[in-house]
């Protein structure tokens, strides 16, 4: 499939120069994991440090999604056939109690994880290369690659709800492999992509 030009540069995630991103590394703490975790004083992540394990970001006008060109050129380039929508809170989720600790679980997938949030918000937590937590808080309008092999997770926030866009090349699998994985080939082609692990290949 060949794109226009235009349709490349809309598909061109946000950069980290122009766009801020409500990320920080988190506290140790067990208490409820829809707290915030800032640390004290608090230390932001930004863009940039998540740009370089992988993870891409899209700020984009979630009131518009149904014929908004930018959301239809990442789609395009990217081969995101399908899409479906999750809506997360006690009240629509079937299941509830188990989705919401399945999501919280450490974990990495087989392919990307691509998330636009449509309405409320919550927070994608993501493993660094020296293993510590990274939370991002996404909110309304806010699209998210997670890279295939990334050991992530997935909580609401105090709000206790997230309308979300799950978006998938082909027909989806949403399998999720709770660390450890450290053998899983998705984990090994992370590692060689964006970690410091020589290739043996
Ligand atoms: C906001 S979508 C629900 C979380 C999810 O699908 C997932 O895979 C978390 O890692
Ligand atoms: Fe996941």
């Amino acid at each position: 499939m060949s794109f226009t030009e235009d349709e490349q540069r809309l598909a061109q995630p946000d950069d980290h120069a122009s766009v801020h991103i409500a990320a920080w590394y988190m506290d140790d703490s067990i208490e409820d994991q829809r707290l915030s975790h800032q640390q004290n004083p608090e230390k932001p992540a930004s863009l940039q440090v998540l740009q370089n394990l992988g993870v891409l970001y899209w700020k984009l006008d979630a009131d518009q999604y149904e014929t908004d060109p930018r959301l239809a050129a990442i789609r395009k380039v990217r081969g995101y056939s399908h899409v479906e929508i999750i809506n997360i809170s006690k009240d629509t989720l079937p299941d509830y109690e188990n989705k919401i600790k399945t999501f919280y679980e450490e974990h990495i997938h087989s392919d990307e994880e691509i998330r636009y949030i449509l309405d409320g918000s919550g927070y994608f937590d993501v493993r660094d290369l020296d293993d510590q937590w990274i939370r991002i808080h996404c909110k309304k309008g806010d699209l998210i690659i997670l890279p295939e092999g990334i050991y992530h997770r997935f909580t609401l926030d105090e709000t206790n709800h997230t309308k979300a866009m799950r978006l998938f090349v082909g027909e989806p699998v949403w399998t999720p492999f709770n660390r450890p994985q450290d053998e899983h080939t998705s984990r090994r082609k992370y590692l060689e992509k964006f970690g410091r692990v020589a290739s043996t290949a």
